[in-house]
């Protein structure tokens, strides 16, 4: 198995070159001699004796391109204007906006938008609130919110740092599934103060996607919200891995002709993602699962104050093992990482079973490097967009929401979920499954739509769907507009 590293640091050296002085040639045989690879020139501007030229160049990281920077500038006829980031550059001013679905014309459709014929919309939402989801964007929108504690794995960052990210999943939620989402970043850690807001806005919401909220809090905010919320509540960091994960699981096991009975299952990081990715491996039928986190293997001998820890300890570790990730990794058929860098060795690796599955999906660094482990495992993923195999709950939040949205369903429960990865895993045909190709790209138009389409007939037949359910006679008819 190749594996092919897509991108890297890339930045964009905006220069004044001297004519007399400076070649196209010589200065791309400075940027090489420093390691840096050209990826595009464009010319912003010409005067008499000097050209600015916009450089985009490829870079290890950050301290590269600095010493980069210093080597042009102190050429002679080179002088470096500024250096900007790509990444920075597109998040310039934020990456969403609020665009209204219709351009009002004139004094008519003022009126009509706004007061006071918005007034009788109201007043038809007040007799029947059900309306809310036919007359408001209640129908498509999701609050994807978070309190910045467990933001990809850089921890407890605060709100406002946690906002690209939040962001970022409400472009995908868009681009993917057509739902409209919202960030909405908490300045509060406070699990009550959390349910309260959340119910607060709940009115203008038909879902909420749970965000970066750390461990075992995150655990007590959703049961909350989902018991007191009639929309549905899903923590992406549990759920949306846990779904995109067996989806994975499923298909590598099929490609080492491993069955999930038999598999022994390594998780490290026994947080969010960790408890949620066992208990969804565990409903498909894996048996044998061992947990591990910073303090070594969760194991029944011991008790722990955290209640999930202490659950968690009850129900998996069938043999009861002891000790560390070292002891936990001897014969396993598959590891699983969602926790943070560096925790995989190659040690590890040599003694994992033969057709070693690894699966190190922490962000944005994995556990182990898929260079490094590349010779010793069969299949490697991580949750990264720049390697073969993402394994990342971008597969999974916004088709399970569009599912969801469209059949007015209560709640996601687990035969949506279980459906949705199934849907996933159903992507890829036996033809192509292959080392690395388990997971369908999130660009492959069929993932969002399958995973829609299981989820909203998973909804239908457990009762949890409200569309196309009413009654005639009933004031909330489907039928009536006004
Ligand atoms: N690929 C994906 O789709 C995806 C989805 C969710 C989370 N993640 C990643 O998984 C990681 C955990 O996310 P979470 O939301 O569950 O966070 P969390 O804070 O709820 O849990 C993290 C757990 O990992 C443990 N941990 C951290 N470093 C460890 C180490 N060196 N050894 C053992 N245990 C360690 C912590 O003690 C904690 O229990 C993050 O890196 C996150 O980016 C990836
Ligand atoms: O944000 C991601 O890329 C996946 C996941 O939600 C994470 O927290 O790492
Ligand atoms: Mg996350």
């Amino acid at each position: 198995m190749a594996i092919q590293h897509s991108s890297g640091l890339s930045l964009i050296f905006r220069l004044e070159l001297e004519n007399s002085n400076t070649t196209f040639g010589k200065l791309a045989s400075i940027i090489g001699e420093a390691g840096g690879d050209i990826i595009a020139v464009d010319v912003i501007s010409v005067a008499k004796d000097t050209v600015i030229r916009d450089i985009t160049v490829t870079v290890l990281d950050r301290e590269h391109g600095r010493n980069l920077s210093k080597a042009l500038d102190s050429t002679p006829g080179i002088r470096v204007i500024n250096v900007s980031d790509r990444t920075f550059l597109m998040h310039l001013g934020g990456k969403i906006e609020v665009t209204p679905k219709i351009r009002i014309k004139n004094r008519d459709e003022l009126s009509r938008v706004y007061t006071p014929h918005v007034a009788r919309v109201c007043e038809a939402i007040h007799e029947d609130p059900y309306k809310a989801f036919k007359l408001t964007i209640k129908r498509n929108t999701v609050a994807v919110v978070s309190d910045g504690t467990a933001v990809l794995g850089l921890g407890d960052i605060g709100p406002h740092a946690a906002m690209p990210v939040m962001e970022g999943k409400a472009m995908l939620f868009k681009q993917f599934g057509g739902v409209d989402a919202f960030p909405i970043c908490l300045d509060t850690k406070d699990p009550d103060e959390i349910v309260r807001i959340v119910k607060a806005i709940a009115p203008a919401f038909g879902g909420i996607n749970l965000e970066d909220i750390s461990s075992p809090r995150c655990f007590e905010i959703e049961e909350r919200l989902k018991e007191e919320l009639d929309i549905p509540v899903f923590h992406d960091d549990q759920h949306g891995t846990a779904v995109v994960l067996l989806a994975s699981l499923m298909n590598a096991a099929k490609l080492v002709g491993k069955r999930l009975e038999d598999l022994k299952v390594v998780v490290v990081g026994i947080g969010a993602a960790g408890v949620a990715c066992t208990k969804m491996i565990m409903l498909a039928g894996c048996k044998n699962v061992i947990g591990v986190d910073r303090d070594g293997i969760l194991t029944r001998t011991k008790t722990y104050e955290r209640p999930i820890w202490q659950w968690y300890a009850e129900n998996t570790n069938p043999e009861n093992i002891q000790g560390t990730l070292d002891d936990a990794i001897k014969g396993a058929d598959v590891f699983i990482g969602v926790s943070g860098p560096g925790v995989l060795t190659v040690d590890h690796l040599k003694k994992m079973a033969k057709d070693p599955i690894v699966f190190a999906m922490a962000n944005p660094v994995p556990e182990i490097a898929p260079e490094v482990a590349e010779p010793y495992v069969r299949v490697m993923a991580t949750g990264r967009s720049d390697y073969p195999n993402q394994i990342n709950n971008v597969l999974v939040f916004p088709g399970v929401f569009k599912g969801a949205l469209e059949c007015r369903a209560r709640t996601i429960n687990e035969e949506m979920k279980l459906a949705a990865a199934k849907a996933i895993a159903s992507v890829v045909s036996d033809d192509e499954l292959h080392e690395s190709y388990i997971i369908p790209s999130v660009f492959n138009k069929k993932v969002a739509e399958s995973v829609a389409k299981a989820v909203k007939q998973a909804a239908y037949e457990t009762g949890v769907a409200r569309r196309g359910l009413h009654k005639k006679g009933d004031s909330s008819a489907e039928k009536n507009n006004f």
